[in-house]
């Protein structure tokens, strides 16, 4: 959380005076999209992305792969088929730069990518990025062959000597900081000549669901993987060396970005549909049915999708997060219009995400009037009658949806710099906006609401 003097751009987040009731369509998984990508770069013939998510993060992955020599085609598909991405993988070249900018998958999934290039590849990106951990991934790679240098020592900016390709085997690794380290050695892995075996020591692991899914992709692209959950070893993953397969993949919605939305049905005792929600999925997000539950209202999953209904009331609770850390600002903004106390644990990595989000939780809750204390692991939240003011955001997309939330349910918050969203939701403002039933200017000052979103029936 780097302090600022001045806001940037205001925006006032609208004030719900009457219960949600919307259908919102929301855009394709970040994480599923970057793995795609990257899955489907190392392949040995060509995939799709069907309704890949096309926001800054997964720009800048197709960018990066692009500058690695892969041809990644955008187009548009058929009625109702949507959009496309149409993977081409090539030879992986270098010299080549990588701009991260500060996407923790752009920069933990590429670095092993570099390692099979035939040149230098240097990486860089924002400033928040050189605050990030990578340790994990570069040592990693030095022990399974590679040359890396990072001037700054296990951060960015650094370069890696792709050799053409890398021996790869047994590797350990402390993950505590970020599950992404197991998740990008494991999707090159089947690329390494020995594949890889990754064994974690240290602290508990995060983000549990995110390195599932990771298993889950390389299986689907026809990789070998043996994973704890399959009764493995704990802590210990195994990828066999051989070819991928190109996929034709549809993109499930991203269901973390579905939690404002939710959210907004729960806080004002309205109703959200979100269509398309996957019946079994590895996102964390699939976590909100139980825990919005559990914080009052109740939701159905049929045919048009998750349906979630508040009820009027917001019970506090008490929940360890750590499986889902991402989903934590959303919580803790619900956590401060409770009629109780909640305590959010296990999420002490999430002071190094795009931002220290347990700091900025803190200040900016407190900031409108909250009762917001940090723990060693999270946040306890202790509900008190809130007053607008400005929410300032760090650069980080889901404070900003935090923001908009409580401006839901308390009047004058002005969200600094919404068109942060756009890390994984450029549409953010608008889709607000239109579940609202208002229409209006987007981030980026055009016109247009509503085109993702439509009234329920
Ligand atoms: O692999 C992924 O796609 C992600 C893993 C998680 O990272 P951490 O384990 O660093 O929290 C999550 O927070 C991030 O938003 C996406
Ligand atoms: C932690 C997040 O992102 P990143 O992929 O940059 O780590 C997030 O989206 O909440």
């Amino acid at each position: 959380m780097t302090e600022q003097t001045a806001p940037a751009a205001l925006w006032p987040a609208p004030f719900a005076d009457a219960p949600v009731e919307a259908t919102v369509a929301v855009p394709g998984s970040k994480s599923v999209t970057n793995r795609g990508l990257v899955l489907a770069a190392l392949s040995a013939d060509t995939g799709w992305l069907r309704r890949p998510l096309r926001s800054r993060d997964t720009l800048l992955m197709a960018a990066a792969l692009r500058a690695l020599g892969v041809h990644v085609e955008e187009g548009v598909g058929p009625d109702g088929t949507g959009e496309f991405w149409h993977i081409i993988p090539a030879g992986l070249h270098g010299p080549a730069t990588v701009d991260v900018g500060n996407a923790g998958t752009v920069m933990r999934f590429l670095p092993p990518v570099a390692a099979l290039a035939d040149g230098p590849v240097r990486f860089d990106g924002d400033p928040r990025s050189y605050e990030r951990p990578l340790h994990g991934v570069i040592d990693a790679l030095r022990a399974l062959g590679a040359r890396v240098d990072d001037e700054s020592r296990g951060r960015l900016p650094m370069t890696v000597h792709g050799g053409g390709s890398l021996a790869g085997g047994t590797v350990e690794i402390d993950a505590s900081a970020s599950s992404q380290f197991v998740s990008a050695l494991l999707l090159s892995g089947p690329r390494f000549n020995q594949g890889v075996e990754v064994r974690h020591t240290g602290a508990a692991l995060p983000s549990a669901p995110h390195i599932r899914m990771t298993v889950d992709m390389l299986r689907k692209a026809g990789a070998q993987v043996d994973a704890p959950e399959d009764g493995g070893e704990p802590d210990v993953w195994r990828v066999t060396p051989g070819a991928l397969l190109g996929r034709d993949l549809v993109v499930e919605p991203d269901l973390s970005n579905a939690q404002p939305f939710l959210a907004a049905a729960l806080i004002t005792g309205g109703r959200v549909t979100v269509p398309d929600w996957p019946e079994q999925t590895t996102q964390p997000g699939d976590a909100l049915r139980g825990i919005f539950t559990e914080m009052g209202g109740s939701c159905e999953l049929d045919e048009r999708g998750l349906t979630f209904t508040g009820s009027g009331r917001v019970r506090g609770l008490d929940v360890d997060l750590s499986d889902v850390g991402e989903l934590t600002p959303g919580i803790a903004a619900v956590a401060a219009l409770a009629e109780s106390e909640s305590v959010l644990r296990g999420v002490g990595h999430l002071r190094l995400h795009e931002t220290d989000r347990l700091a900025a939780l803190t200040k900016e809750l407190n900031g409108l009037g909250g009762d917001v204390t940090e723990t060693a692991d999270g946040l306890r939240i202790r509900p008190r009658p809130l007053h607008g003011g400005v929410f300032r955001t760090y650069d980080d997309h889901r404070l900003a949806t935090a923001g908009a939330l409580l401006g839901l349910a308390v009047d004058g918050v002005q969200v600094e710099n919404i068109a942060t969203t756009g890390k994984t939701l450029p549409d953010f403002d608008r889709m607000w906006a239109a579940m609202l039933g208002q229409a209006g200017p987007g981030a980026d000052g055009s016109q247009g609401g509503g085109t993702r979103v439509e009234e329920s029936a």
